[in-house]
């Protein structure tokens, strides 16, 4: 290879686009460059298109139009088997009769590799991701957790160049969930593969990704690093979907995100009068631990609406607020982060 070329992307989506006999695309023409030995989480609500893409990625879903590039390879039509990638699924799909072992070594078996080598291959794979020594259960003699480190066995031991991840924690009870999400993203840079993970909440996939992509309606709303998106959410969607944001609707025209914790509050005073800011009245006090979450029915250019604000809990101690109490509430020009407007 050229060592003055540029590593190729992991995976390119060109165009990518899913029209289902029932009508509008699912997935409708998104283009997506997703880095060599990136941690990549497609995210958003229900039926946004994440799985489709998933799926084509995959090669377990016919392309409309539009390309795959695998390391610049064209793998569109391809059959899912000569890809280069593998899938591991959201009940991990491991065969109840078999040991982990066998269930590690069975893709091995269908490509006819003889029996001591295939289960050598296994038990190596086992011993990486700490089952070693449980190999001869079956999945209904493992935890949750250990059945998913059986299924990530499995899925690698076809040596794929990408991990596809269809809500592989959905399963898990929410303690486990948040421990296996740890060593997901341990192993994916252990391994240094490129891991693309679907999932529907944003919680997840600000912990996991090196890049998190948000989808709606079939289209990309924005593509970026967790705190890029979190902290300058380019639409409405992309920062009510995230989170944590107010939504505000300017004298000027057009609306910006502020964070809850970038709101300021303060006493109405008697004479209160222009300045920056919007007034309104506190409508929900909530003791959250290191802060109090209070909730202002507050009046912006565009009328009334809900806000959010967030102030730490010594904040609110030294001034605390009460229920149906008159507020001002402003924010630093630089925390407001113009959204561009809702796609009609
Ligand atoms: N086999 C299918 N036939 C027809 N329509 C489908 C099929 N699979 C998905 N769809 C439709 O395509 C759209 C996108 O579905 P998709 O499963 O990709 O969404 P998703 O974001 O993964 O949602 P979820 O989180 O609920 O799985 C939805 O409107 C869905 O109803």
């Amino acid at each position: 290879m050229n060592p003055a070329a540029p590593a190729p992307y992991a995976v390119e989506l060109v165009a990518l686009t899913k029209r289902y006999a029932s009508g509008s695309a699912a997935v409708d023409g998104i283009d997506l460059r997703i880095a060599q030995g990136s941690y990549c989480c497609l995210l958003g609500p229900s039926g946004c298109g994440k799985s489709t893409t998933l799926r084509m990625i995959a090669g377990h879903e016919s392309v409309t139009s539009g390309d795959i590039l695998l390391e610049n390879r064209n793998i569109t039509r391809q059959p899912a088997a000569a890809r280069g990638t593998a899938m591991m699924f959201q009940s991990f799909a491991l065969f109840p009769h078999l040991t982990a072992l066998d269930n590690v070594a069975f893709s091995l078996k269908m490509k006819g590799v003889a029996r001591a080598e295939r289960q050598r291959r296994a038990q190596d794979l086992l011993e990486r991701v700490a089952m070693g020594h449980l190999s001869a259960r079956k999945p209904g003699e493992l935890s949750g957790g250990q059945q998913q480190r059986v299924a990530l066995a499995r899925a690698l031991i076809t040596e794929p160049r990408v991990l596809l991840l269809d809500e592989p924690l959905s399963a898990l009870d929410p303690f486990l969930r948040i421990q296996m999400r740890a060593e997901l993203r341990r192993w994916q840079k252990e391994l240094g593969l490129t891991f693309i993970h679907v999932t529907h909440s944003q919680e997840e996939a600000m912990a996991l990704a090196d890049a998190m992509v948000v989808m709606n309606n079939g289209v990309i709303e924005q593509h970026g690093a967790p705190h890029e998106v979190y902290n300058r959410p380019a639409s409405e969607f992309v920062a009510r979907f995230m989170g944590g944001h107010n939504v505000l609707r300017l004298s000027a025209g057009g609306k910006v995100a502020v964070r809850n914790d970038h709101m300021r509050i303060q006493p109405l005073a008697a004479d209160a009068g222009g300045g920056d800011g919007i007034t309104g009245t506190v409508t929900d006090v909530e003791y959250q631990g290191t802060y109090v979450l209070l909730g202002v029915d507050a009046l912006d250019a565009g009328g009334s609406t809900s806000v959010s604000v967030m102030v730490p809990e010594a904040a609110f101690d030294s001034r605390p607020f009460a229920l149906a109490e008159p507020v001002h509430l402003s924010w630093a020009a630089a925390h407001a982060h113009p959204l561009s407007a809702a796609p009609a």
